[in-house]
């Protein structure tokens, strides 16, 4: 008798609902540097994927002690979930944030720091990015997941919009259907600024890790409407088609799950 192809097994979400921000930023921490040491014990580094947003302030424990002396910062690979098509000297760049909060207190070294190429149009911005991420894949510098052919992350840090919107890909806009793209480009983003590049969802889910990083009563109903008991796939936000082929761990404070009964 034939035997049924056998399902890829999904981890259901690791869900850590934390009294305050503070909290959160402190598990945050404990959660990176633990991913850190594993990473680069098993294969030589990490490559850890930026959002933009209130993200960058909640990983301000990282930067300081026990966490800044502890990781092994020169093997840590930075790259952007999303970026703002914009100089990287702009007040609304991704990197600029990220540089100013984060990369400037810790010894990444510049040539593991993966920014945009400046001066591009959108699209040029996103196929240019695609393709270097795939020499890097070619390369080695980057593992391949076996199981999408997509560049395979060791972590990708991902905040959430009050629409439920992550990285660039919002609920109206066709982005979030991509199949092929690695990146993807958008010039209408209903968030300013309008011109950005992002991740697609293969790429997304062919991570090893993803924190979805979530903390304020403005996002309670997004938080409802993907983790509460109606949550259904019929038309799901964008942060729940995120679904890695590894682990997907959530951190809450306690005002983003207050309307969760
Ligand atoms: O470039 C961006 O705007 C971000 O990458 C975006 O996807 C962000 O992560 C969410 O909008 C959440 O932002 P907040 O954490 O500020 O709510």
């Amino acid at each position: 008798k034939q035997q049924a192809p056998s399902k890829p097994i999904m981890t259901s979400p690791k869900i850590n609902k934390l009294d305050t921000e503070e909290h959160v930023a402190d598990a945050l921490a404990a959660y990176v540097g633990d991913l850190s040491a594993k990473s680069i014990a098993n294969h030589g580094s990490f490559s850890v994927v930026l959002s933009g947003g209130s993200l960058i302030d909640t990983m301000r424990k990282l930067v300081q002690p026990p966490y800044v002396d502890k990781i092994d910062w020169k093997n840590w690979l930075i790259f952007w979930l999303d970026e703002r098509v914009v100089p990287l000297n702009h007040p609304d760049s991704n990197y600029k944030l990220a540089y100013d909060g984060f990369l400037s207190k810790v010894p990444i070294p510049n040539s593991n720091i993966y920014t945009i190429k400046e001066g591009l149009s959108p699209e040029e911005t996103a196929d240019e990015y695609e393709q270097r991420l795939k020499q890097l894949v070619a390369n080695k510098t980057l593992k391949t997941s076996n199981a999408t052919g997509f560049a395979n992350f060791d972590l990708m840090l991902v905040g959430m919009g009050p629409e439920g919107h992550v990285a660039s890909l919002f609920c109206w806009h066709f982005q979030r259907f991509e199949k092929q793209k690695w990146v993807t480009f958008i010039t209408d983003s209903p968030k300013s600024p309008p011109q950005r590049i992002t991740f697609t969802f293969p790429l997304i889910n062919s991570a090893s890790e993803i924190a979805i990083v979530v903390t304020g009563e403005d996002l309670a109903d997004a938080v409802k409407v993907a983790l509460g008991k109606h949550a259904n796939d019929y038309y799901p936000l964008p942060v729940q088609k995120v679904a890695p082929e590894g682990n997907l761990t959530w951190f809450l404070d306690k005002e983003a799950t207050s309307q969760l009964n």
